[in-house]
């Protein structure tokens, strides 16, 4: 049985990577610091090392050295963020065995380590199709936007238009995308979630389209786009509006044509896969602004779905408390019975900044702190339990408060995103969206 090593100070992502390689006969082991990785290699040797490029003492590029110096036979694999590809490229040179972009996609870093470990690809047992049909359960909602919602995602879903879907971050994009997917006769095919607000600009091109070995400095190999790996199902290309007008022209060209043109290739390779994207900005006003190509919107958005802010659909807040708690209670292995008569009143009230996902983070953080059966309101972060303010009073200085929070994490982590994003404790996406929405880009 192959021992790996996974050190990221993620703990959540650790945790989970451990039970999922777990079932798939691996002997994981988890670090979550430089320092702990290195006591665990002092003590017994691993056949891989899979380790975030960023930690927080020291870093990948450090840990890949020393591992090189005292085992080299340890294969080491890097979990990176776009921003660091160019470092990754040169761990390859340090003796790493190959990189992952982050966020990672659990059936490409099980291919990897496969490769790593010269071991013999599964027969094509669906994994891909399993782990993503268990660990989605799309829930509904009672409202009636909720009902509409539903019933578009139930006719568009079984055709190839293209969906574009417009809604506040966290109002659930992305579920919708999948649900189409597996509504439509591609679902056993692979759903591709491409987040173009991440993507610098640089390599947007070899990212959606591909590349072949030798087209640009560190071009080691051929590399599929994302569209070709999307081949035969879905792909999901979100906050399509920070897309660079370059690479507008050429998905234009591309959706026209059905095919793509990788980068340094004389050849086209034609592509079969039902486009799906979202954005959190008024992409007509984008349009109008000269920032978003008017033939491009009109090919994404040959049907188009309005995902609600939670606080537009106040009925469904309680159904998906409900439905959080219940994950959190197996994940968390709790059993909380539910909310008592304060918190439910509380959270009907709230305005839900963050929507569903901020619903569900409180929620899961709520089950872990919950003492008795029911949550109560000392379960909840202080913003939730202080008095609701009203709206117009509050924008002004929440806007700049946030907007003085970010400067601040950007200036103490050296304008490094990711970094930025974790002390904030909101995930790098959302950063990027304030950024953009608070005209703070060239931070
Ligand atoms: N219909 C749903 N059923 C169950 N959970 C949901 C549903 N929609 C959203 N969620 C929960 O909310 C989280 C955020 O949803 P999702 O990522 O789809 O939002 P999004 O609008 O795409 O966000 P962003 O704009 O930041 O990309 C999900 O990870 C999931 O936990």
């Amino acid at each position: 049985m192959a021992k790996i090593l996974v050190v990221d100070d993620d703990t959540t992502f650790c945790i989970m990577l451990k039970n999922w390689l777990g079932k798939r006969g691996f002997e994981v082991e988890n670090a979550f610091s430089y320092k702990e990785a290195v006591k665990k290699l002092d003590k017994e040797t691993f056949d891989l090392v899979l380790t975030d490029l960023r930690l927080p003492d020291k870093d990948g590029i450090d840990l890949l050295r020393l591992i090189k110096e005292k085992t080299p036979e340890t294969q080491v694999l890097l979990m990176t963020g776009y921003a660091d590809i160019q470092t990754a490229v040169t761990a390859m040179k340090l003796g790493a065995f190959d990189y992952v972009a982050k966020p990672v996609i659990p059936d490409e870093i099980l291919k990897k380590l496969q490769e790593a470990l010269k071991l013999e690809t599964e027969p094509a047992k669906p994994v891909q199709a399993k782990v993503k049909t268990t660990a989605f359960a799309y829930i509904k909602g009672v409202s009636e936007s909720a009902d509409q919602q539903y019933e578009y995602i139930r006719l568009v879903g079984p055709t190839m238009m293209t969906v574009l879907i417009n809604g506040e971050s966290g109002t659930g994009k992305e579920y919708i995308a999948r649900l189409i997917h597996l509504t439509s006769a591609r679902k056993d095919g692979p759903f591709v979630a491409v987040d173009c607000g991440a993507i610098p600009r640089d390599i947007a091109t070899s990212e959606l389209f591909g590349h072949v070995k030798g087209a640009f400095t560190g071009a080691a190999c051929d590399k599929q786009g994302y569209f070709v790996t999307a081949s035969g199902g879905t792909i999901f290309l979100d906050e399509i509006g920070n897309l660079p007008y370059d690479v507008q022209v050429q998905l234009l060209r591309a959706l026209e044509e059905r095919k793509v043109h990788p980068v340094g290739s004389s050849v086209d390779v034609p592509f079969d896969v039902r486009i799906i994207s979202a954005t959190n900005e008024n992409l007509k006003e984008a349009v109008a602004e000269g920032r978003f190509r008017e033939d491009l919107y009109h090919r994404l958005n040959e049907f188009s779905i309005q995902a609600l802010p939670l606080r537009e659909r106040k009925e469904d807040i309680m159904v998906f408390a409900n439905h959080f708690l219940d994950k959190a209670n197996e994940e968390l292995g709790k059993q909380v019975a539910g909310f008592d008569d304060e918190v439910m009143r509380i959270f009907n009230t709230y305005a839900w900044p963050g929507n569903l996902r901020e619903l569900r983070n409180i929620v899961k953080r709520a089950t872990l702190l919950c003492q008795g059966k029911l949550i109560t309101k000392i379960c909840l972060p202080p913003e939730l339990s202080q008095k609701p303010v009203e709206p117009e009073k509050t924008m002004g200085t929440r806007r700049e408060m946030e907007i003085e929070l970010i400067k601040e994490a950007l200036q103490k982590c050296r304008n490094n995103k990711s970094e930025a994003a974790r002390m904030l404790q909101i995930d790098r996406k959302t950063l990027y969206n304030k950024l953009k929405n608070y005209g703070l880009e060239d931070l």
